[in-house]
């Protein structure tokens, strides 16, 4: 690893920013700076010598984040890391893509792994991937947060390193019912077996390459989200399943849960490009009061019967 000292700056501080602080400051060779929209100093200030800007706001907050970085003249070299998860209403883009479009002569990484932020506060081994069309910029981004604790792997596949990130936490909304429900350990296992080709498919749409569903961002992510009630997403369909509102549970989380708005993206998507998506369909459903918990595992054990794999295009 280079001693070369790295500035960065983390927008957001959110868990996942200061998570990722804590991480990159572990090394010593990063001058690590954190600023949220209550922040004291100006965004202006906090990214004036920086090397690297990380965003980690949630979905919501990436687009009034971009303008107000657009208006600040930002070197071309300094490279943007997106660790946000979702997908924006509308536009259906990524956090990435929408770094990328806005700032097009800038390098843009995407970080994306099985990173629940209360394990990574305590110091528990974690591992998570760095993608980029820019293998330089991929590379500074691995070697800011590599450390013995946390080990980062690169791939040049930006979009489909992030839609696992994205799309796992509409399956641990339906894993968390799953649980709640106490339908079993084979249920569990079918839902997230069958949730791989569900996100590999929605991948193909978006230009993705299905190996990268195999990776850490996404059966990694989707093992550690959907099985874990340090979940977000996981502890809303959980809720739900005992009978609570949405709001409730939204209330009782006081934090973001990226996949109640990306379902409902998702839908918009599936309609768009003719995509079967049938566990996210019911989640949507069931967000969104048309279906109660019973009534989605139901519908989705009364599908038509199809060959295992017929559906899936590796192509
Ligand atoms: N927590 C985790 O374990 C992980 C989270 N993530 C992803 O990281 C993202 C943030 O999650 P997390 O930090 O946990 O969420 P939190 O609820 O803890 O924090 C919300 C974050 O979003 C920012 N934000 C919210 N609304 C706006 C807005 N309108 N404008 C600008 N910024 C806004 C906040 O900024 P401010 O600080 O200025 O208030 C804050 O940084 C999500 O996409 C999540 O999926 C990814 C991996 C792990
Ligand atoms: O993305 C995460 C872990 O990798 C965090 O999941 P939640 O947003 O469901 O808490």
């Amino acid at each position: 690893m280079s001693n070369q000292t790295t500035n960065l700056t983390i927008i957001g501080a959110g868990l996942w920013g200061k998570a990722l602080a804590k991480l990159a400051e572990y090394n010593e060779q990063n001058n690590v700076r954190i600023w949220s929209r209550s922040s004291s100093e100006s965004l202006a200030s906090v990214i004036k010598e920086a090397d690297v800007i990380l965003s980690a706001v949630s979905m919501k907050g990436v687009r009034p984040t971009v303008e107000k970085l657009l208006a600040l003249n930002i070197p071309e070299k300094t490279i943007f890391i997106s660790a946000t998860k979702g997908l924006e209403t509308k536009s259906i883009l990524t956090a990435s893509q929408i770094w990328q479009k806005s700032f097009p002569n800038h390098p843009v990484v995407v970080l994306s792994g099985p990173n629940l932020s209360k394990e990574i506060d305590k110091g528990l081994p974690a591992a998570t991937v760095v993608a980029s069309d820019d293998t330089v910029a991929a590379g500074q981004a691995q070697e800011i947060f590599s450390s013995d604790i946390f080990r980062v792997y690169f791939n040049n596949d930006p979009i489909g390193t992030e839609l696992g990130g994205t799309l796992k936490n509409v399956m641990a909304i339906a894993s968390g019912v799953c649980d709640g429900l106490q339908l079993g350990t084979n249920a569990k296992s079918a839902l997230l077996t069958r949730a791989l080709p569900e996100m590999i498919r929605i991948g193909n749409e978006m230009g993705a390459s299905p190996e990268t569903f195999f990776g850490l961002s996404g059966l990694g992510d989707l093992i550690a989200t959907c099985d874990s009630p340090l979940s977000r997403n996981y502890r809303v369909g959980y809720g739900l399943s005992e009978g609570k509102t949405l709001e409730q549970v939204l209330e009782e989380l006081k934090s973001t849960a990226e996949g109640v708005n990306t379902a409902n993206v998702l839908v918009e998507l599936a309609r768009k490009y003719r995509i079967a998506i049938p566990i996210s369909r019911q989640v949507y459903r069931l967000l969104n009061g048309k279906t109660t918990p019973q009534e989605a595992v139901k519908e989705l054990m009364a599908r038509d019967l199809k060959a295992e794999f017929d559906d899936l295009d590796f192509a």
